[in-house]
């Protein structure tokens, strides 16, 4: 890939494949091949948009990213290594997640100031006023202000839950997020908050993401290299820029045009943003304590 400045390779798959077995009905006897030799590369400071239709293997693949599941073959490697040399508690700092739905990703009887604070916790950092001071600084960092840390997440909006789930995910300065549908369960009007709240992070601490989404105006706007990934392979592979202008694979040309046709008056659908729009603006932060 051109353009990549000498960063460094941080997440690397190598070949990788992912069988299921059916356990039951039927075809319980029957695999699914969910990846399927997949090989691809992200530098530091990329944003990966891994774009494809449902069941194209998406979410399996940034499982195994991120050590969730292990490759049925293959090789992933962080930082050049691969994953299973790192222990549970080294990987969590260099690499985190944000999922999809932040209504059941949080717990309810916790407070959002010990839901945030919780990874610091687990892995036995700092005192207990510390890991206060610094869920405090992390919810200013994502936008929310400092009344909410004693809330239940019940009490706050779908977008403000969303940004709980990205404090957390930074709570122990990890550099890579691997982010699958971040927004898709949220309104349409709160989206573009929340990826303009990642794209702001990724400047302020130097994150690196690999971004999942159907959804090819995210995608345009949030990344740098797009994979496209169709019935478990990665078909395609390019500048993000260049594959909305120029799409080589077949495939990509019809999830690219059936985004047209779904959109009203034709443009890709859904969100729709202004970078400039005070709306989505952030404070700036300080810098964080403790790490
Ligand atoms: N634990 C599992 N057991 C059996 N099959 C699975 C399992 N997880 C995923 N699959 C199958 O693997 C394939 C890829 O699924 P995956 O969830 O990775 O796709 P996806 O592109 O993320 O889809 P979606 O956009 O709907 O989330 C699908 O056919 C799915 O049914």
């Amino acid at each position: 890939m051109s353009g990549d400045g000498g960063r460094p390779v941080v997440l690397e798959l190598r070949d990788v494949s992912r069988i299921f077995r059916m356990s039951r009905g039927p075809f319980r006897r029957d695999t699914i091949t969910a990846v399927d030799h997949v090989s691809l590369r992200v530098r530091q400071s990329d944003v990966l948009g891994i774009v494809g239709e449902s069941g194209s293997g998406k979410t399996t693949l940034s499982k195994m990213m991120l050590g969730l599941l292990a490759p049925t073959s293959g090789d992933v490697l962080l930082d050049g290594k691969p994953l299973s040399d790192f222990s549970r508690r080294v990987l969590a700092r260099r690499i985190q997640f944000v999922f999809q739905d932040p209504y059941s990703s949080l717990n309810p009887r916790r407070s959002i100031g010990s839901i945030i604070a919780q990874p610091l916790y687990i892995h036995g950092i700092g005192t207990r006023m510390e890991r206060e001071k610094r869920a405090r600084e992390l919810l200013d960092v994502v936008g929310l202000p400092a009344r909410v840390f004693d809330n239940a997440p019940g009490q706050l909006s779908g977008g403000q839950r969303q940004r709980v789930v990205i404090a957390r995910a930074l709570a122990l300065n990890p550099k890579i997020l691997v982010c699958d549908e971040p927004t898709s369960a949220l309104d349409v009007s709160v989206q573009a908050q929340i990826l303009n709240l990642l794209l702001d992070l990724r400047t302020e601490f130097d994150l690196t993401y690999v971004m999942v989404s159907h959804n090819l105006n995210v995608i345009e706007h949030m990344t740098t290299e797009v994979a496209v990934m169709y019935l478990g392979r990665i078909v395609e592979l390019a500048e993000a820029g260049s594959i909305f202008r120029e799409a080589a694979h077949p495939y990509t040309k019809i999830l690219l045009r059936s985004a047209m046709t779904i959109a009203p008056g034709g443009g890709i659908p859904d969100v729709h943003f202004d970078r400039n729009d005070p709306a989505y603006k952030r404070p700036a932060t300080p810098p964080l304590s403790l790490l």
